[in-house]
């Protein structure tokens, strides 16, 4: 199947070959504009100006006019909890009458709450309620996705998000990263005795998931109350025996060195950092580890937003994720994680896109496939609606501006 576009407005982040971004390298978004683009067999076959187009190009059946309208490499989402049973709007709730994340976590709410119905939920159940949120991302731009288990806190629990994991992947198009995050919370039944969770973890879960092949990645909330730097390194040390990298929820809540400790075990990303000081943005600035932010969580709890300026001054490879999860970013959408990103982080729209295509790309490793309009990888695509300018993408937050989706170059809506 060959399809071409023909008049593209402007062609966004075009790049011959793919490169983690970091410090200022962020501001650079190669673009062309009054492009055409060649799509052949699932991936990107050429690309150009207009007034450069083969002639022979010109007799494809299946060509797209698109004046006025832009098209962008899709959204690469590379931390989501999206694997998950039902929704909790009573802790929004809660939240909102002026209970801490941290208040309801330890009221039984909070992670373990979703644990619970996670648990009494069957595996075809929970593979339909999460086929359906990926369906609503796939459509809001999002064509690259990494999910995460760590609602199931028991060995069959975390077997069946995984397995649900593996299900998505095999009946969608849309490429998917599985991560492993038994290390999530203590379940009640282990709180006065929880090495032993954490022996539950190394001895019996990663065995099954490693015979299995159910995970790319090994993930642990390394925060006060929940799993501390020691415990993260034994359970990331743990999960590389099975092939898992590390990729760690760090300094969500403190800045408790979770970090530097993901750094050092040569973590694929450390996500979220809200809170942050000056040794953790160092061993950033450093490092290969890509600092994830997620701004929606920020948003949703009422927490400081991750300082997103400092981390790009101090030359740090950043990525935009959302953390669609159902207790503190129950909101999958890319655009507004982009859009928030410049409203409140101060980011440049060129730095927002980035971090959230071929940055975000690099940190679920799928850079070779994904993140860029680049000959050669898939031809997963957002083709906006008639809009004056890049800019005006973050600018007007909150808006609906795609007209399609593209995955492997077949349409999805
Ligand atoms: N912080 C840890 N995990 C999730 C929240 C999970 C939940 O509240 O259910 C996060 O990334 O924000
Ligand atoms: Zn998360």
């Amino acid at each position: 199947m060959t399809t071409l576009f023909i008049n593209i407005k402007l062609l966004v982040n075009v790049r011959n070959d793919s490169k983690l971004l970091r410090g200022s390298d962020l501001q650079n978004l190669p673009c062309i504009e009054n492009a055409f683009l060649l799509i052949e067999d699932h991936v990107i076959a050429d690309f150009g100006f207009m007034h450069q187009i083969p002639p022979s190009y010109l007799k494809i059946p299946a060509t797209f006019e698109v004046t006025g309208k832009m098209i962008l490499p899709s959204w690469c989402d590379s931390h989501t909890h999206l694997v998950f049973a039902g929704s909790r709007e009573k802790e929004f709730i809660d939240k909102i009458k002026g209970l801490t994340y941290a208040e309801i976590a330890a009221k039984g709410g909070g992670i373990l709450n979703s644990a619970k119905k996670l648990n009494v939920t069957s595996e075809e159940d929970l593979f339909i309620q999460s086929y359906k949120r990926l369906q609503e991302v796939i459509k809001l731009g999002t064509g690259a996705i990494e999910i995460k288990s760590g609602y199931g806190l028991s060995v069959e629990g975390e077997l069946k998000m995984l397995r649900v994991i593996q299900r998505l992947k095999s009946t969608t198009r849309i490429p998917i990263k599985s991560t492993f995050l038994g290390a999530h919370a203590i379940p009640s039944e282990f709180l006065e005795n929880r090495e032993e969770y954490i022996q539950l973890i190394i001895e019996e879960m990663l065995p099954r998931i490693g015979q299995e092949k159910l995970a790319d990645y090994i993930d642990v909330f390394c925060e006060k109350g929940f799993f501390s730097t020691e415990d993260t390194q034994k359970l990331c040390k743990a999960g590389e025996q099975y092939g898992l990298k590390p990729k760690i929820h760090a300094n969500q809540l403190s800045a408790s060195g979770a970090v530097q400790v993901g750094v050092k075990m040569n973590a694929v990303s450390v996500d979220h950092l809200e809170v942050m000081d000056e040794e953790a943005t160092k061993a950033l600035s450093n490092a290969s580890t890509i600092g994830t932010l997620l701004p929606t969580a920020a948003f949703f709890l009422r927490m400081p937003y991750q300082p997103a300026r400092e981390l790009i001054n101090s030359g740090c490879a950043i990525a935009l994720a959302s953390d669609f999860n159902p207790g503190s970013s129950p909101s999958g959408n890319m655009n507004f994680v982009v859009a928030l990103s410049c409203i409140q982080m101060r980011m440049l729209p060129e730095e927002a896109i980035n971090a959230a295509t071929i940055n975000g790309a690099f940190a679920m490793e799928v850079q070779n496939i994904a993140g860029s309009i680049t000959k050669g990888k898939l031809a997963n695509l957002i083709l906006t609606q008639e809009i004056p300018s890049l800019d005006y993408i973050p600018y007007s937050f909150g808006h609906h501006l795609i007209e399609k989706v593209m995955l492997a170059g077949d349409w999805v809506n």
